[in-house]
């Protein structure tokens, strides 16, 4: 069980789903990597919450949001952990992050070539935290609607997946469906990027096999803000990573 820090700050996005989840919901974590301000935050508020975040701050820590979502009538848990890109936010979280990881998205800014060659470095920082080629990874170049801004084309992100052999996705978190989505026409969704993993996730042994039905699992009580254009209200959550 990861000891959580008292400092940091854990953020629950809301759960989008009227219904309580049934008491044995599957729960995966996925984690998402990627420099600072290529907008790991709004792809996770975007998936989360259906909606861009009106403002976001650097990431400190990791925030974490989930979502319950059918696949092949299962209903499951996606927990998403939306990790600081900005190295002095990450290091102490560092550990936490890396633990019972079912799926990794790398994040990359098709504005920004350096967000792009920072990529190998993320790779290589999974590497050294046991998180190889057999956890599945996607690789999802943010913020396709700056069409007039694109400095890493379709053609160079898809010979960096393919050499990879991840799945790539281009997108824009603030208007999916936009930009010219290089080869493949208009940008993907990112509904449907969350979704794609979520089914290849579906095959896989989980996190944790049971959950009360009130959610809170015996284990380390940590405190969770919801997300930040969401209420500040308080709550106690249960963390088993
Ligand atoms: N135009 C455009 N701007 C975006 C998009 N996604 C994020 N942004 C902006 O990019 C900036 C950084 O976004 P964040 O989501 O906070 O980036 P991050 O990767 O979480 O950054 P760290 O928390 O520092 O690691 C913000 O000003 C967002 O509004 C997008 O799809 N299109």
């Amino acid at each position: 069980m990861a000891s959580v820090e008292s400092s940091t700050e854990f953020t629950s996005s809301l759960t989008v789903s009227s219904n309580l989840p049934p008491p044995r919901t599957r729960i995966f974590k996925i984690i998402v990597i990627g420099d600072s301000g290529v907008g790991k935050t709004c792809l996770t508020y975007r998936f989360c919450a259906g909606k861009f975040p009106e403002k976001t701050e650097a990431t400190i820590g990791v925030d974490f949001r989930e979502k319950l979502i059918d696949i092949d009538g299962e209903t499951i848990k996606v927990q998403l952990w939306d990790t600081a890109g900005q190295e002095r936010f990450r290091k102490s979280m560092v550990q936490h992050y890396y633990r019972n990881v079912h799926a990794v998205v790398f994040v990359y800014d098709v504005t920004s070539a350096a967000s792009f060659r920072s990529l190998p470095a993320w790779i290589e920082e999974c590497k050294q935290h046991a998180l190889g080629q057999e956890v599945p990874r996607i690789l999802v170049g943010n913020k396709c609607d700056l069409l007039n801004s694109v400095q890493v084309g379709t053609d160079l992100a898809q010979q960096f997946a393919d050499a990879h052999s991840m799945p790539l996705f281009e997108t824009s978190a603030k208007n999916p469906g936009s930009g010219d989505g290089g080869s493949r026409g208009s940008s993907d969704h990112v509904e449907a990027i969350f979704m794609t993993v979520a089914h290849k996730l579906k095959s896989q042994k989980p996190l944790i096999l049971s959950q009360p039905p009130g959610g809170v699992l015996a284990g380390d009580t940590v405190t969770l803000r919801r997300g930040r254009n969401d209420s500040e209200e308080k709550e106690s959550w249960a963390c088993s990573c």
